[in-house]
């Protein structure tokens, strides 16, 4: 049977599965969106050639509705939805923070809710996407899940306790990695190169880190120690890394993460 799926605050992250899901093979017949501004509903359509709907539309006609609104528009698109989301559908909530269990106690009791976390590489699928069942969801429920996220890239499913950390370090990753090629941009700039050129060393330097720490099998220690010669230039970076604590900043950063995905649970945060 034809599986009929609807991304409901079709922002960022719902057109970027929207997206995914049609190159993946997804007939558009077989998706529908929603939007809270009517010209992002034309735009959705124009682009993907998707039916827009509203929400209550597509809560009764969709078999799985994919929640990407805000976590603190959560509260206002589930007291919308809940009179018209029959028991058997199976929600996916794709924010940040906000429990399995806050979306069962808004349902009609034995909703099968399945919680996930991407990240925006979704757009060049290469996301990461961390998968947890909630109380009602079934093995087949997690598998429609990933066979969803996977057409984005790679899923991992992990217990619910662990989604704030995932969220920490693979949500939000991607940000922390702009910052880098940021701040080391302004460094080239220092050492006296144009600005594009200094992007296009780092970029490439970062492609090329990301590919290695993917294929070669090698422990990112072993990686960095093969760059840094004895009396070489590599030591005296990282000498200044460990002098300025970027090491504890990091491990600082992502706890912070963690602590906001924690707050928002509530979906008031
Ligand atoms: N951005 C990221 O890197 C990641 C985000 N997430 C999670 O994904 C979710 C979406 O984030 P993101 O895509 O960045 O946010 P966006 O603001 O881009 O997308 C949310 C969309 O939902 C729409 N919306 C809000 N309320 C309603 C409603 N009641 N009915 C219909 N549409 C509604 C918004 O409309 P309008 O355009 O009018 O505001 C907006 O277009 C969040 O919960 C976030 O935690 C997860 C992983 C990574
Ligand atoms: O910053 C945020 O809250 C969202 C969730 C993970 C990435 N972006």
């Amino acid at each position: 049977m034809t599986q009929k799926v609807a991304v409901l605050g079709t922002g960022k992250i719902g057109e970027a599965l929207l997206s995914g899901m049609i190159r993946g093979g997804w007939a558009p017949s077989d998706l529908l969106v929603t939007a809270r501004r009517q010209e992002r509903a034309a735009q959705l359509h124009d682009r993907y050639g998707v039916e827009a709907v509203s929400n209550a539309e597509a809560a009764k006609s969709a078999d799985t509705l994919i929640l990407t609104v805000k976590p603190q528009d959560m509260g206002t698109l589930l007291r919308e939805l809940a009179p018209h989301v029959p028991a058997d559908r199976l929600v996916v909530s794709g924010a940040a923070g906000i429990p399995t269990s806050y979306f069962e106690e808004r349902l009609a009791a034995g909703t099968p809710v399945v919680r996930v976390m991407t990240n925006t590489p979704a757009l060049v699928d290469e996301a990461m996407s961390v998968i947890s069942a909630g109380t009602h969801a079934t093995a087949a429920h997690l598998t429609l899940a990933e066979e969803i996220f996977s057409t984005v890239g790679k899923t991992l499913r992990v217990p619910e306790s662990q989604q704030d950390a995932a969220t920490a370090l693979s949500g939000s990753g991607p940000a922390y990695f702009y910052f880098l090629v940021e701040a080391m941009t302004d460094a080239g700039i220092l050492l006296g190169l144009p600005r594009d050129k200094a992007h296009d060393l780092i970029v490439q330097a970062a492609i090329g880190a990301a590919v290695m720490l993917r294929d070669s099998g090698e422990h990112p220690v072993k990686l960095r120690e093969n760059v840094t010669s004895p009396a070489g230039t590599t030591i005296n970076a990282i000498r200044e890394l460990e002098n300025h604590g970027v090491r504890a900043a990091l491990i600082a950063a992502l706890e912070a993460a963690r602590d906001r995905s924690r707050e928002l649970a509530t979906g008031n945060g």
